[in-house]
């Protein structure tokens, strides 16, 4: 599991850590980490340009004793001192390295096209709201410049607890981070201006509280999922209920009930009316179908989960089975036309069975009355919010997925593809989600491996070309095998 921590969990716990230590000695371990990474960037560090981009506070300290590092492997490392102040002793080291300080006129395009690295110093977690000038100048010079950037411990610009970008912000090939990772390495958009990004131990571990922000490895993933065992039935191994679908949207049906198949529900029961009835059945005869004439789920025999919404529509029909779904007392993932109903009309959500809800950004800001924009620009804050104020697990859906529940640390999924942004995979991935939770997991854990599986099963289908829903739904048991570690050709 990759933890992740705010700005403030960070410094409490370096000022435990700074207060056993000679002083000095974390920014040196620090330096190295980054000058050794940096290195690696270089064809040859012996003769190599690097410029340092140097802020006023202890980031840029970072930067300088990195440099002072690369210039006595004989890198010709410049600086520029952007800030009011500079870091005293670093800036020392650096100049008896052999370190030059040179104006902000080195950004200038012409002078940039023989640097070959630049390490941006400006601020790491101290930043506070947007890059003020001059900083925000020299950031754009330099995002606009072919060269490539490491950045120390925080991309300047990113707030490192919450990802938000709130003015320019540096983007960096490489994000060399001190001692934990930060959460708004992890979310965008704070995510996609870090670049890779490589942790630097200086022995911070074991003063680290509960992490604010999590990231699940394959291994995380592997374990959690459910696996049938000896005495497993179909119906042992988990019933979903899928309510979705409607004359006009007959492919939603089609593709939760493929994903919650493909899985591993050990039955799917289908309701719904004619139309989408008509097509599950063709497309998945494995499915229990149930053709509904009223829209309720009195009919439908038991089951240990629904997924509720897809293609559903928002009449009234639709709102009706929506009560129907929601009075029953097993865990509901509520996705797509049900969370627009369910926006009108809250009473819905009252209910004592887990919820899981699975937003996009347009979709959480209707059910909570938020912008869309400041969503995506905060998408932390927000998934955290909705799950505390309307008492479910959020499953905010996007380039970093988030999911959210109160009290516990946000799990943020990256194994998407932009390829995923198309038709349908959001119908994919409640059946995956609603398949998990009637496999017996929690909202919780459902929604963070069901975004897991859905993200890397699109990233296979992709391979670097356009995919479809659909091939998505069949390259699932891909996923779940690739975590398990098995080989794809065997089950
Ligand atoms: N203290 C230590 O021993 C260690 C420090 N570390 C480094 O120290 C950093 C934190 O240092 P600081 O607490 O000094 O903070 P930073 O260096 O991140 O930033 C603080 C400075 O940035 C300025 N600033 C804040 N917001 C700004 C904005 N929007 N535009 C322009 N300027 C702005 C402030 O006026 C202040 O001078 C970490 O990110 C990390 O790089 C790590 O290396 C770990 C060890
Ligand atoms: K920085």
């Amino acid at each position: 599991m990759r933890t992740a921590y705010t700005a403030d969990q960070i410094r409490a716990a370096e000022h435990v850590l700074m207060a056993r230590l000679p002083e000095g000695s974390l920014m040196r371990r620090a330096a190295s980490g980054l000058a050794t990474v940096s290195a690696a960037l270089l064809p040859m560090v012996y003769g190599s340009r690097v410029l340092l981009l140097v802020g006023s506070g202890d980031n840029g300290g970072d930067a300088l004793y990195a440099g002072m590092l690369l210039a006595r492997r004989g890198a010709r490392v410049e600086a520029i001192l952007a800030g009011t102040r500079t870091h005293e002793a670093g800036l020392e080291a650096f100049r008896l390295a052999g370190g030059r300080v040179v104006g902000p006129e080195a950004v200038d395009r012409a002078d940039l096209s023989f640097v070959d690295l630049v390490l941006d110093g400006l601020v790491g977690i101290g930043v506070t709201g947007a890059l003020r000038e001059p900083y925000a100048g020299l950031v754009r010079a330099v995002n606009a410049a072919p060269v490539p950037v490491v950045a120390v411990d925080v991309p300047s610009g990113v707030d490192a607890s919450t990802g938000r970008v709130p003015g320019t912000a540096i983007e960096a090939q490489v994000t060399v981070t001190m001692g934990a990772y930060k959460a708004g390495l992890l979310v965008d958009p704070g995510a996609a201006h870090a670049g890779v990004v490589e942790l630097v131990d200086i022995g911070l571990g074991p003063y680290l509280p509960d992490p604010d922000v999590v990231v699940l490895t394959p291994e995380d993933v592997a374990e959690l999922l459910p696996r049938p065992s000896n005495e497993s039935d179909k119906y042992r191994r988990g019933v979903l209920g899928v309510a979705a679908g409607s004359v006009q949207y007959t492919g939603a049906a089609v593709l939760t009930v493929g994903g919650a198949l493909r899985a591993g529900a050990g039955m799917v029961r289908y309701a719904g009316q004619s139309a989408p009835v008509g097509q599950v059945r063709a497309h998945w005869p494995e499915a229990v179908i149930t053709e509904l004439d009223r829209p309720s789920i009195g009919e439908v025999g038991r089951v240990q989960a629904w997924v509720l919404g897809p293609g559903l529509g928002t009449d009234d029909w639709a709102h009706e089975l929506a009560r129907s779904v929601l009075a029953s007392d097993v865990p509901v993932l509520i996705d797509a036309d049900a969370l627009t109903l369910v926006a009108r009309d809250r009473s819905l959500l009252r209910r004592t069975a887990p919820v899981l809800i699975t937003p996009h950004a347009g979709e959480l800001a209707r059910l909570t009355r938020a912008d869309r924009d400041q969503i995506e620009a905060a998408r932390l804050e927000h998934a955290h919010r909705a799950a505390t104020e309307l008492g479910v697990t959020v499953l905010l859906k996007g380039s970093t997925t988030v999911v959210a529940e109160q009290h516990r640390p946000a799990r943020v999924n990256r194994t998407g593809t932009s390829w995923l942004a198309t038709g349908g995979t959001g119908d994919v991935l409640s059946g995956v989600a609603g398949a998990l939770l009637a496999q017996g997991l929690g909202c919780y854990e459902a929604g963070s491996c069901g975004a897991y599986l859905h993200g890397l099963a699109g990233r296979i289908a992709a391979h670097g070309a356009p995919l479809t829903a659909a091939d998505v739904v069949a390259e699932i048991p891909s996923a779940i095998r690739t975590v398990r570690g098995e080989p794809r050709s065997t089950t």
